[in-house]
């Protein structure tokens, strides 16, 4: 297959740096994003051709950088053909006591980041009638759990959002892949946010008994290779996508007791 370029957010950490790794050992091109100059440059550094890779700082919830910042990541390398929304932020804390201001951090970042700065990407690529936008979902955004409840739903509402548009740009040659992690053992659970919009600051079980990230991600790399339009990967815990579909009640009431953190 002929070099890609790929844009990935949150490349500085998890899921976003596995995917910069196993993508630059085909030899592919890479724009890497996220907050964090010196992460980034980490993660340059461990990829098999550092000099097929760039960076470019982007806040995801800065969404009026976004125009610049898509004509910026487009003019590296004349083009992009696929983008990863892999930025993102998790929620450790009760739907009732979250403060308003942390279930809007949690929506910005997860829902708008991905959505404004796909569409405005996405504007670029209709005229070569060609192009893929994937989204990091969760195993979360087809069922909601407990302390999760925004999180949840910024992660349903880009289900809802990108097959929409799937639809919508049938004929326009752009391709939507959604992809639902499991536990995968990143740094997700330190990196989440408290009812207050702290840090947790520690590592939750589930994630460090998770899959880890490079097996992810060549998993997810074939997906995106597929063109699949929605995929789970994970361990067990991705059973729970089928229980909801086809035993809706019985799944209902195994999530009451489940103790999910
Ligand atoms: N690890 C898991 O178990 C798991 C499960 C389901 C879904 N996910 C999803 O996978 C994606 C990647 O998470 P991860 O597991 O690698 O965790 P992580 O915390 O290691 O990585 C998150 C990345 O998003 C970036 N990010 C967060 N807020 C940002 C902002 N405002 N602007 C720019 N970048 C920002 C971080 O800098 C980091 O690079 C997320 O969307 C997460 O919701 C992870």
């Amino acid at each position: 297959m002929d070099q890609q370029i790929i844009w990935i957010t949150g490349a500085s950490s998890g899921i976003g740096e596995a995917l910069a790794i196993n993508y630059s050992k085909k030899g592919d091109k890479l724009i890497l994003s996220a907050r964090n100059q010196q992460k980034l440059e980490e993660v340059k550094s461990k990829c098999a051709y550092p000099e097929n890779v760039r960076i470019l700082n982007l806040d995801l919830n800065n969404t009026e950088s976004f125009p610049y910042k898509v004509d910026e990541a487009w003019n590296l390398f004349g083009k992009i053909d696929i983008l990863i929304n892999s930025g993102g932020v998790s929620q450790r804390g009760l739907g009732l006591n979250t403060s308003l201001k942390t279930e809007l951090e949690i929506m910005n970042v997860n829902f708008w980041g991905s959505v404004v700065l796909s569409k405005a990407l996405i504007n670029k690529m209709i005229p070569l009638k060609s192009g893929q936008i994937v989204c990091i979902s969760s195993l979360v955004g087809k069922f909601g759990t407990k302390f999760r409840s925004t999180y949840s739903a910024s992660k349903h509402a880009l289900h809802g959002y990108f097959d929409s548009l799937r639809a919508e740009l049938f004929e326009s040659g752009i391709k939507f892949t959604i992809i639902c992690p499991g536990f995968i053992r990143t740094d997700v659970s330190i990196n989440a946010l408290t009812e207050s919009g702290n840090k947790q600051g520690t590592m939750d079980d589930a994630q460090d008994n998770g899959m880890p990230p490079d097996v992810f991600a060549k998993k997810a790399i074939s997906a995106i290779s597929k063109h699949k339009e929605e995929v789970y990967i994970g361990g067990k815990e991705v059973l729970g996508v089928y229980l909801k579909r086809w035993v809706p009640l019985f799944f209902s009431k195994f999530m009451r007791k489940a103790k999910v953190v």
